[in-house]
């Protein structure tokens, strides 16, 4: 297929509450939503999992913008009327890394590629359920009271999985009254590279917690010290912003740097490359999970499809829409009594954009030349 027209549209979103983690805090959801139309009349949507700020990653807004403007977009439309999803990562491959932004490409030609094709995300990616478990991911609160009243609400909510960011003056604490308070519940803490090796005896103190996992408690390029603070602890060691690909998920499972990975589409370039590290975990033993960035509905839907693979045996961040946003720019995902969301069933991201509600957050709309 051909693309025939292409925008980039820059949207801010109110979130709910803020969100605090180890780099920072978030008021708003600032975003970037790629909408494409192939020759064919087909719509593609995607969404942009990085931040306004290189805090997450080395990846922000801005710079997304420009290098798909700039050196990503004229690559893939020098493809002319053979541009298919599979095609994108080649055709990308001589600009190095920027995997936020290969996202967006390879996810909206997707979308339109399966679209056209009449066919679901969940059928393409080879999901095996109609619906997943509903995790949710608690941040770094002002007082031990907050953090215990905002899991109790969670809890209410029906999430079956809880996930406590941490930075060094808030974890053991905060772990032990939300054990002390919840029982038994599936728990887990993410540290966003907050921590170093000389942490490493602090760290085992959570051991006595019983947590699922600790995710990515290093720097996102220590792998090393991954696979050494691993040995030294007996909470399950996660990686989620180490893993950029399906290779770097085969040397962190060979270095023995983790026995679980978060698995973020946006963060690997898309779900093509998603569903390889999908399939070298499962190949190695390895469980998975679906990460979140704070996705609208526009990101949410084809993650949801992902978290329905066969490996994804662990809860993920696929909370409801009102985790984040009180309106979403979709129909709102929300939480079954058993504390799962459903799996999209339409073609392609198996969503519509809500077009108002979306020109409503939308600061500007930057067309792209095609
Ligand atoms: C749900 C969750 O914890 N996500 C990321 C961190 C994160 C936190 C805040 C964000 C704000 C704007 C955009 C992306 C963001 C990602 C993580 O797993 O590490
Ligand atoms: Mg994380």
């Amino acid at each position: 297929m051909r693309i025939a027209h292409a925008e980039l549209r820059w949207v801010r979103m109110p979130l709910v509450a803020p969100f605090r983690t180890s780099f920072g805090t978030s008021y708003d959801r600032d975003t970037i939503v790629l909408r494409m139309v192939t020759d064919e009349g087909a719509e593609g949507w995607a969404e942009c999992g990085a931040e306004i700020d290189p805090l997450y990653s080395e990846e922000w807004l801005d710079g997304v913008d420009l290098v798909l403007r700039d050196h990503l977009l004229p690559r893939l439309v020098a493809l002319g009327d053979e541009v298919t999803a599979a095609r994108v990562k080649p055709a990308l491959e001589p600009v190095k890394r920027h995997f936020m932004a290969k996202h967006l490409l390879e996810t909206a030609v997707l979308d339109a590629e399966l679209k056209s094709a009449r066919m679901p995300f969940a059928t393409y990616l080879g999901s095996v359920r109609e619906r997943v478990p509903a995790g949710v991911s608690v941040g770094i609160m002002d007082a031990h009271a907050d953090l215990l009243a905002a899991v109790a609400g969670y809890l209410d909510a029906g999430y079956v999985r809880i996930k406590l960011k941490i930075e060094p003056g808030w974890d053991i604490e905060p772990v032990r009254l939300v054990r002390k308070e919840f029982g038994d519940i599936q728990l887990q803490v993410d540290a966003n590279t907050a921590y170093t090796l000389m942490d490493a005896q602090h760290l085992a103190r959570l051991d006595e917690f019983g947590l699922l996992l600790i995710e990515q408690p290093l720097r996102e390029d220590d792998l090393r010290g991954h696979a050494e603070l691993a040995r030294l602890i007996r909470t399950p060691v996660c990686l989620d912003e180490s893993i950029t690909s399906a290779r770097d998920a085969a040397t962190a499972i060979a270095m023995r740097a983790c026995s679980v990975i978060n698995v973020k589409p946006s963060r690997v370039g898309g779900y093509l490359e998603a569903r390889r590290i999908h399939d070298v975990a499962a190949a190695n033993g390895i469980p998975v999970w679906c990460g979140g960035m704070l996705e609208t509905g526009i990101g949410r839907a084809p993650n949801l499809a992902l978290a329905a693979l066969p490996g994804f045996v662990l809860p993920g961040d696929t909370s409801a829409s009102a985790r984040y946003y009180t309106q979403d720019i979709t129909a709102p995902f929300e939480l079954d009594a058993d504390g799962c969301i459903a799996v999209p069933g339409g073609p392609g991201i198996g969503v519509d954009v809500l077009n108002e509600v979306l020109a409503g957050f939308t600061d500007r709309v930057v067309p792209l030349s095609v």
